[in-house]
C-alpha cells in the first residue's frame, strides 16, 4: 500500500440530512462524470482532521425522486473524490413492531424490489459480476455499532431492507409480504446505490432511520410525508452525531479492507481483454481503471 494511502470518509445524506455538522475547509464543489449529472455538487472538507465528502443523495432542497436519481453519476463522483469508505444515511419505514420510529438499524441485507434504473457500470463490452452475497461492509458496521454506543445511541446490528421503486408508498399487501419476508425496513434508495458501490470497490454501510411504520401497524397511522417529517428532525441531529464519532475511528484503517471490498473486481470481470470496448473502457476509468 502507498505510504501517503489515506481514508476518505463519504456520506450520502437522505431525506432530511441535507448537511452535516463541524465540516472545516468546507467546499462545494461540482465533480464530472462520465455517467451523467450527480445529485448536486459534492462538500468537501475534514471532520477531525478527517477528509471526508457529502452528497445530499436527492440533491439540496430535494428535488429528486429516488427513481430518477443517477446513481451510477453519484458512485462514480464520490470515487472521483477519493471516497474509500461510504456511510448512506437513508430514512425507512419501519416493517417490525421491535424497530419504533426514531431506532436506527445498521443494515446487513438487501432485497432489491426496484426496477426502473440502471444498476450496473459494466454491460455488453465490458461484463462483469461482483459478489452481493455480503453487500455491506462488516468493518464499516462494526464501526458504526462501537461510533453508536459510545453516544449511548441504541441501534440495532442487523436488518434486511426492502428496496420498493417507489414514489408511492406501498399497499398494505405489499408491506405485509416483505413482513412476511423477514424483512425489517423498507425504503426506496439504497439499491442500486449498495451494488454500485460494491462495482467501484467502495466500502459501503447503511444507516437506516426509522421514521413510520409504513402502513402494516394497525395502531399507527399509515405512511405519509407528513408522518414522515415529524420524525426527519430528530433522526437529522442524531445521524449527525453519528457521523461525528464515527468518522475518527475510519481514519485508524490504515491496510486493506478485511471484508474484501475494495477488491471486489478481483474476480469479476469475464470479458477477454481483447474484445473489451474502447469506449465502456473509458468510462469505467474511476470505478475499475485498478483491474483495466
Ligand atoms: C420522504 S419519505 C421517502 C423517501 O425517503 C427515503 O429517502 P432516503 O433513502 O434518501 O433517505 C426513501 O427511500 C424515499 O426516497
Ligand atoms: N414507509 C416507507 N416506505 C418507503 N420509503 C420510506 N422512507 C421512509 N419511510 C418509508
Amino acid at each position: 500500500m502507498a505510504d501517503n494511502w489515506e481514508p476518505v470518509v463519504g456520506i450520502v445524506g437522505g431525506s432530511g440530512l441535507y448537511h452535516i455538522d463541524g465540516l472545516t475547509e468546507q467546499v462545494w464543489r461540482p465533480v464530472h462524470s462520465p455517467w451523467g449529472m450527480p445529485s448536486d455538487e459534492l462538500l468537501f472538507g475534514r471532520l477531525d482532521g478527517v477528509k471526508c465528502v457529502f452528497l445530499p443523495r436527492h440533491g439540496r432542497g430535494h428535488r429528486l425522486s429516488p427513481t430518477n436519481l443517477n446513481y451510477r453519476a453519484n458512485i462514480d463522483a464520490l470515487k472521483r473524490a477519493g471516497v474509500t469508505d461510504l456511510l448512506s444515511m437513508s430514512a425507512v419505514g419501519s416493517l417490525r413492531e421491535e424497530l419504533p420510529p426514531g431506532h436506527f438499524v445498521i443494515v446487513d441485507q438487501f432485497i432489491d424490489r426496484s426496477f426502473a434504473r440502471e444498476k450496473s457500470f459494466f454491460g455488453d463490452g465490458v461484463v462483469a459480476h461482483v459478489s452481493m452475497a455480503d453487500p455491506v461492509c462488516a468493518r464499516l458496521g462494526d464501526a458504526l455499532q462501537a461510533a453508536a454506543d459510545g453516544i449511548g445511541l441504541p441501534i440495532t446490528r442487523r436488518g434486511t431492507y426492502l428496496v420498493m421503486e417507489g414514489p408511492q408508498f406501498s399497499t398494505r399487501a405489499e408491506s405485509e409480504l416483505y413482513r412476511s419476508w423477514g424483512c425489517s425496513v423498507i425504503g426506496m434508495t439504497n439499491m442500486p446505490e449498495a451494488k454500485l458501490a460494491r462495482e467501484a470497490e467502495i466500502c459501503y454501510a447503511t444507516v437506516a432511520m426509522v421514521t413510520d411504520y409504513d402502513c402494516w401497524h394497525t395502531e399507527h397511522d399509515d405512511v405519509t410525508v407528513d408522518v414522515v417529517t415529524r420524525v426527519l428532525a430528530d433522526n437529522a441531529e442524531k445521524a449527525r452525531a453519528l457521523v461525528r464519532a464515527v468518522v475518527p475511528a475510519l481514519a485508524a484503517r490504515r491496510e486493506v479492507c478485511g471484508a474484501g471490498c475494495d477488491r471486489a473486481l478481483d474476480t469479476a470481470i469475464i470479458t477477454a481483454r481483447s474484445m473489451r470496448s474502447p469506449v465502456l473502457m473509458s468510462k469505467l476509468g474511476a470505478v475499475a481503471g485498478r483491474v483495466l
